[in-house]
C-alpha cells in the first residue's frame, strides 16, 4: 500500500488538496507518551505558506483535529488519527485547464494510472498539501525522539545557484529553525530570497538543497541491505513531492576523494569509540555508528508556473500552450525544511522502536 509507511511506527496518509480534508493515521505510538500540542502547532506554522517568501497565497488554518488515540494529553497506544480540513480551496483555478497537463506535475501520470478518475484539483492526492499531515505525524515522532535525547535540525543550503558554503555546528542549525527563512548565514539568506522573488516576477520558479542532521543517535539503528538507514530515509524522502535527490555525508563528493581521505577513522573519546571525521554521514553498512546522521535533499523548481509552456490537451489529444494563474509556491524549499525534519523523524522513530521496543 503506497499510502502506508513504517514497520513499528506506521503512518497512513489520506486526502486530496481540494477534498473535504486531508489526514493521517499513526499506529505504534508508545502508550502513555505525552504529546505537546504547542510543538505540533509550531511545526504546522513553519510549513504553512508565507507571503514574505513568495509562497502560495492559499490560506489554510491547518489545525489538526485529533479524533482518536489521544486522551488526557497522552497517546493511548491505539491508532491516533487526525484530519485537517481543506478550507481555502479555489477549484475554479483548475476547471478551464483541467485537460491541459501541467508540465512537471503529476497530471499525466495520474490521469493514465487512474484512467482519468484522478482528482487533479490542487494536485489532488499528489499535492504538496499532503505534507501537512506528514508534518503533524512527524512532529509527534520528533517528540518521541527528543525524549531519548535525539534531536533533528535542518537548513537551506542553496537556492538555485546561490549556496551557503559554511559548515555549521548543530546548535547553529537549530537556530535556523526559528527563522522565517531557515538559512544560517543572513547574507546568503538575503541573496537566496532575492533569487526566489526574481523567479516569481519572471513567472518562473526555482529549487534548492536542504541539509538535515539527526544528532544524539545510539549505535545500531538500521539493518544491512534493504533495511539500511540510507534506504529507509531515501524511501521516505522520495515520497515527499518535489524531492529529486538525496546524498549522505559527503555523498557524491566521496567519488573525488581518495580512500585515505574518505575513511572516517575511529578514535577513543572518554573510553568510547567515536570517529575523527563524519564524511559517511553517521552510517556504516546501513547502521548508525553514533555520529550525527547527515543528509541533503535536492528539491526541484515548482512545476506550476505562470510562464507559457508547451503541453497536450489530454481530452482533445492536441498540443496546446499553458499559462498557470493559480496560487503556487515560487520555491518549495523554504516550506519543505519542516517537512524534511518531520519526515526524517518518522523514519528515525520507526528505526528506534524496532530496536528499543521489543
Ligand atoms: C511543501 C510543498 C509545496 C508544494 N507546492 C507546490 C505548488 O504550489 N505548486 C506546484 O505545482 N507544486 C508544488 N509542490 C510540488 C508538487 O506537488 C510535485 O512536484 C508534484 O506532485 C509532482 O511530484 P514530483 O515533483 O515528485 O514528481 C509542492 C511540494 C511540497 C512538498
Ligand atoms: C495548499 C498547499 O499547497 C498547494 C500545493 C500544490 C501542489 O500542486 O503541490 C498546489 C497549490 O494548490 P492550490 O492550487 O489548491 O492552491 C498549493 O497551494 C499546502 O501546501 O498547504
Amino acid at each position: 500500500m503506497s499510502a502506508t509507511f513504517g514497520n513499528r511506527l506506521k503512518v497512513t496518509l489520506f486526502g486530496e488538496s481540494h477534498s473535504a480534508a486531508i489526514g493521517i493515521v499513526i499506529d505504534g505510538l508508545p502508550a502513555g507518551m505525552e504529546i505537546n500540542e504547542e510543538k505540533i502547532k509550531q511545526a504546522m506554522r513553519r510549513r504553512a505558506p508565507n507571503a514574505s517568501i513568495a509562497s502560495t497565497k492559499r490560506k489554510e488554518p491547518d489545525i489538526p483535529e485529533i479524533v482518536s488515540g489521544y486522551f488526557k494529553g497522552k497517546a493511548t497506544g491505539t491508532p491516533l488519527a487526525a484530519f485537517i480540513r481543506n478550507q481555502d480551496t479555489r477549484s475554479r483555478d483548475y476547471e478551464k485547464t483541467a485537460a491541459l497537463l501541467r508540465p512537471g506535475h503529476a497530471d499525466y501520470t495520474g490521469f493514465m494510472k487512474y484512467h482519468g478518475a484522478n482528482d487533479y484539483r490542487g494536485g489532488g492526492h499528489f499535492s504538496g498539501r499532503l505534507t501537512a499531515p506528514l508534518v503533524f505525524a512527524g512532529s509527534i515522532a520528533r517528540q518521541l525522539l527528543e525524549r531519548e535525547g535525539v534531536r533533528i535540525a535542518a537548513r537551506i543550503q542553496s537556492i538555485a545557484e546561490i549556496t551557503d558554503e559554511g559548515s555549521y555546528s548543530f546548535s547553529q542549525l537549530e537556530e535556523a529553525e526559528i527563522k522565517e527563512f531557515a538559512a544560517v548565514d543572513s547574507g546568503a539568506a538575503e541573496k537566496m530570497q532575492e533569487k526566489i522573488f526574481e523567479a516569481h516576477s519572471n513567472g518562473d520558479s526555482v529549487g534548492g538543497i536542504i541539509e538535515c542532521v539527526v544528532d544524539g543517535l545510539p549505535v545500531g539503528l538500521g539493518e544491512p541491505f534493504f533495511g539500511s538507514v540510507e534506504s529507509r530515509l531515501a524511501h521516505m524522502m522520495f515520497s515527499v513531492p518535489a524531492i529529486k535527490g538525496i546524498e549522505f555525508g559527503k555523498g557524491f563528493e566521496l567519488t573525488t576523494m581518495q580512500g585515505s581521505e574518505a575513511n572516517d577513522s575511529p578514535v577513543l573519546q572518554d573510553g568510547k569509540v567515536s570517529f575523527e571525521t563524519n564524511y559517511n554521514g553517521g552510517i556504516g553498512g546501513g547502521i548508525t555508528n553514533g555520529m550525527p546522521v547527515v543528509f541533503r535533499v535536492a528539491i526541484r523548481p515548482t512545476p506550476s508556473i505562470a510562464k507559457e509552456q508547451k503541453t497536450v490537451d489530454i481530452k482533445a489529444m492536441k498540443e496546446a500552450a499553458l499559462r498557470i494563474h493559480g496560487r503556487h509556491d515560487s520555491c518549495i524549499v523554504p516550506r519543505a525544511v519542516e517537512v524534511v525534519k518531520c519526515a526524517a523523524a518518522l523514519v528515525m522513530a520507526d528505526l528506534w522502536l524496532e530496536v528499543y521496543n521489543g
